[in-house]
Order: structure tokens, then sequence, then C-alpha cells
């Protein structure tokens, strides 16, 4: 197809796109900036504005503390079972806490508590550092005998399931995964894995971060254990939202939070001097949630329960589909390598592209000298771009858009005009 034929087909597909309503209920300060980084912080949806100034005017504003029992108190249960059904859990097993790090150890440290005896976790090569991190910690927590297997890859983009079924073993107490792999967007079979950890007697902790508000998950379906994630990606919660972390209904009174806060306390209004671990989810709370934060989850995800998962994890893979073919036709000489899995069922809601220049050409996405259109995906090393879609707010004229100014950047090689020297945040 030429570059004006697949201009077309984008305009068609922007008239038919079921959820093409979405994009106007959001913060979209200028038409000429593409944002391909929602799987990192998603915008801002209009009603999260409005709403946050009517929380702190009206709730801390003016009702105070009375806001506690009126809005907030319940907020962490309520979100959690709005984000339920996105996630193909039940009321009562998803509640929103902390980090998805923190959140992370405190199931990761209950899950080693429960499985006594088992002495290895298992994970992945691919997996988000803070992941690797917090089970690098648990290890000397729990001692020298713990140990930690990594399934690695073979090309950087996937892990084969004979390799990582081949690191679970009957002393296998904890497997932990990203769903979606944060580099390459490699996704893993949910249900096959979880079925095969627990022939072997392993749990396992599914990061969804990536996942989540993205692509269809059925944690119930798949009899899944535990899962952690957060809320800035795709439910477009703002800047370091708190997370949500799922335990299923029949395990929770059977783990034990590592910090045993008094949010998770069955009475914390008792103030007994006893920890009493709450029933249910709400063990798993530690402190006081940040309130303006957790307030601001909301309109993002109705949005998402309202295009339904399975519209949106379709759009997402027509959105990746389209991306993928432009880029075939029109970049096949320019430098550019496959930095995630071709195949739909395989991949998450975003796609990255290798090139030796990557930290320079995402550069000049970002900071256009001659073009009117700024694009923002992200990089990552050593060597990827990575473009997020994120179905409620990218258009099919965006991906058009975004694969014509990879040409000419590359074509004009403009960005020569840039330094390798990273940011902070890159
Ligand atoms: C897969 C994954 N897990 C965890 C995190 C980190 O979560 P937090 O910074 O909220 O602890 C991220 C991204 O920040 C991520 O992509
Ligand atoms: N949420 C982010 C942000 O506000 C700024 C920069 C990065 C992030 C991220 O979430 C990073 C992300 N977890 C990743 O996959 O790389």
């Amino acid at each position: 197809m030429t570059t004006d034929q697949n201009f077309t087909l984008a305009e068609q597909l922007d008239r038919d796109d079921p959820l093409h309503k979405f994009r106007s209920r959001f913060y979209i300060e200028s038409e000429n900036t593409i944002y391909l980084d929602g799987n990192s912080l998603g915008r801002l949806p209009l009603r999260t504005k409005e709403l946050l100034s009517e929380v702190i005017e009206k709730e801390w504003g003016t009702e105070l503390i009375e806001s506690w029992n009126r809005h907030w108190y319940q907020k962490t249960t309520q979100l959690g079972d709005k984000i339920a059904p996105m996630i193909g859990a039940s009321n009562g097993e998803v509640i929103i806490s902390d980090s998805t790090s923190i959140n992370l150890y405190k199931l990761s440290h209950a899950a080693l508590n429960l499985q006594k005896g088992k002495t290895t976790i298992v994970s992945d090569a691919l997996n988000f550092p803070t992941d690797l991190y917090i089970l690098q910690g648990l290890l000397k927590e729990f001692g020298p005998e713990y140990k930690l297997n990594l399934a690695q890859t073979n090309d950087g983009i996937s892990i084969e399931t004979e390799e990582l079924k081949s690191k679970i073993t009957e002393n296998t107490a904890l497997v932990v995964l990203s769903l979606v792999a944060f580099k390459s967007a490699f996704m893993y079979q949910l249900e096959e894995i979880t079925e095969y950890a627990h022939k072997m007697g392993a749990l396992v902790l599914w990061d969804l971060s990536h996942a989540a508000g993205a692509v269809e998950i059925e944690l119930n379906k798949s009899n899944a254990d535990l899962a952690v994630g957060c809320t800035y990606k795709y439910m477009n919660g703002g800047p370091g939202s708190p997370a949500f972390l799922y335990v299923r209904k029949d395990l929770q009174d059977k783990l034990s939070s590592p910090i045993q806060g008094w949010f998770g306390d069955a009475l914390p209004f008792e103030f007994d001097l006893n920890y009493r671990p709450a029933q249910g989810i709400r063990r798993f709370l530690a402190g006081t949630p940040p309130v303006l934060n957790l307030m601001a989850i909301e309109p993002g995800i109705e949005m998402i329960n309202e295009a339904g998962m399975a519209t949106i994890h379709q759009k997402s893979i027509r959105l990746s589909e389209f991306f993928h073919s432009m880029v075939a036709s029109q970049l096949k000489n320019y430098g550019f390598e496959a930095g995630s899995p071709t195949e739909p069922e395989k991949r998450g809601s975003h796609i990255s592209l290798k090139h030796v220049e990557a930290y320079r050409i995402c550069q000049a996405l970002i900071q256009p000298k001659t073009s009117t259109i700024k694009i923002i995906p992200d990089f990552r090393e050593p060597d990827n771009i990575r473009f997020g879609f994120t179905p409620l707010y990218t258009t099919y004229k965006e991906v058009w858009q975004t694969v014509h100014r990879l040409r000419e950047i590359i074509e004009n090689k403009e960005y020569e005009q840039f330094s390798t020297q990273r940011s902070d945040v890159t």
C-alpha cells in the first residue's frame, strides 16, 4: 500500500472506531502533539480535573475530616470492585493500596510464608527491574537457602514457555511474572502458566502493570492466585497514583501482610494495641492512602468499564497491526528492527522498534525542529523506541503520522542534531 492509501485507510479506521467518542473526554492541549506514552503515564481525563477540584474544595476544604465517613474510607475497596471486571476478578478480591513495588513485596512475602519448605522463586529476564529488586531483597530476608531462578530469553523479546516451565520445580514457592513485559510487550498465556505452576505446587503472582486496561485478562477463569499493577498507565490515574492488588478469595485469610499497618487491622478506630488482621482483602492495606491521588483514579476506570475490555483490546490489536504494516512498507531499509512479538496474541498494547540511533530518534520525535508535529514515545535502553497505543485516545491517523515522521527523521538525519546524553527520565 502507498503512504497515501494508508492515510485514507487511517481516516476510515478512525471514522469506524467504536471508541472514538472517548478521545474528547481527555485533556488534549494540542492536536499537534501525538502522545504514545500512555503505557508509562496515561493522559488526564477531563472529569478528573473537575473531580479533583471538587475533592479539594468541597471534601478537603469544607467537609474536612468528615469526608472520611462520607467518601474516603471505603474508596480503596470500592475502586477495587470497579477494577475487578477489567481483570476478570470478583468483588472483594481487589483493593487500591500503596505502590506496585510495595504490593509486590507484601504479596510475595506472604506467599513465601504460606509456602514454607519450598525455597525457590521463579521470574524472568524480561521482568521490570523493581520486581526483581524486591525479590532479591526477599532472598536476603528469608535466608541463604532461598534462590531466584530467572527464565532466559533467546531473542531479547520473548520467553519460550518451555524455558519458563523448565525453571518451575516442586521446590518453587512462587512464580512472579509481568503478564506483559515492559520493554518488548511480550505477553504470557496466563491460564497455561498458572495451571502448570499449580501442578508443581507453586503460587503465581502476576504484575499486570502493562496489561490492566490494555488487554483482556481473566484472573478468575484462570484460577490466578495473586496480582498487582499500577493505575497510572492505561487507567489514567495520574502520576504516582496508588496501585492495586488482587488476592483470590480463598487465599485471602491464609496470607499475612508483612506490613501490619493500622489500615489493615480489623477495626482501625478501636485503636487496639495488638494487630488483628482484617478479614478479606482489607488486610493487605498498610497506612493512610494518598486521598487526592486515590480519588483521581475513578474517572479513568469508569471510562474503561464503559468501553469494555473486549472492544479496547480489539482496538489495541488493530492499532498495532496498522503500525506494523506501515513500518513494514514505509521503513524497510531504515535500520529499524522489531523489538516486540509480531503475533498480536503474544503482545500487549505497545510496540518497541530497535535502532542504533534509537535515543536520538526519540529526541527528534519529541523536539521537532522542522515539523509542526511533536510525537512522544519513550526510550528504553539500550536501543528501543517504545510506542504505546492507548485505545481510548490513540487514533489511526496518529499512528500514520508517527511512521511518516520516523521516515522523515531518518531521511533528513534529523537525529544528528541531538545529543546521546540521557535525561533523568527517558
Ligand atoms: C511492570 C511494572 N511493574 C512495576 C512498576 C513500578 O511500579 P511502582 O513505581 O508504582 O512501584 C512498573 C512501572 O513503573 C512496571 O512497568
Ligand atoms: N509512570 C512513569 C512516569 O510517570 C514517568 C516515567 C516512567 C514511568 C513508568 O511507569 C515507567 C514504566 N513502568 C516502564 O515500563 O518503563
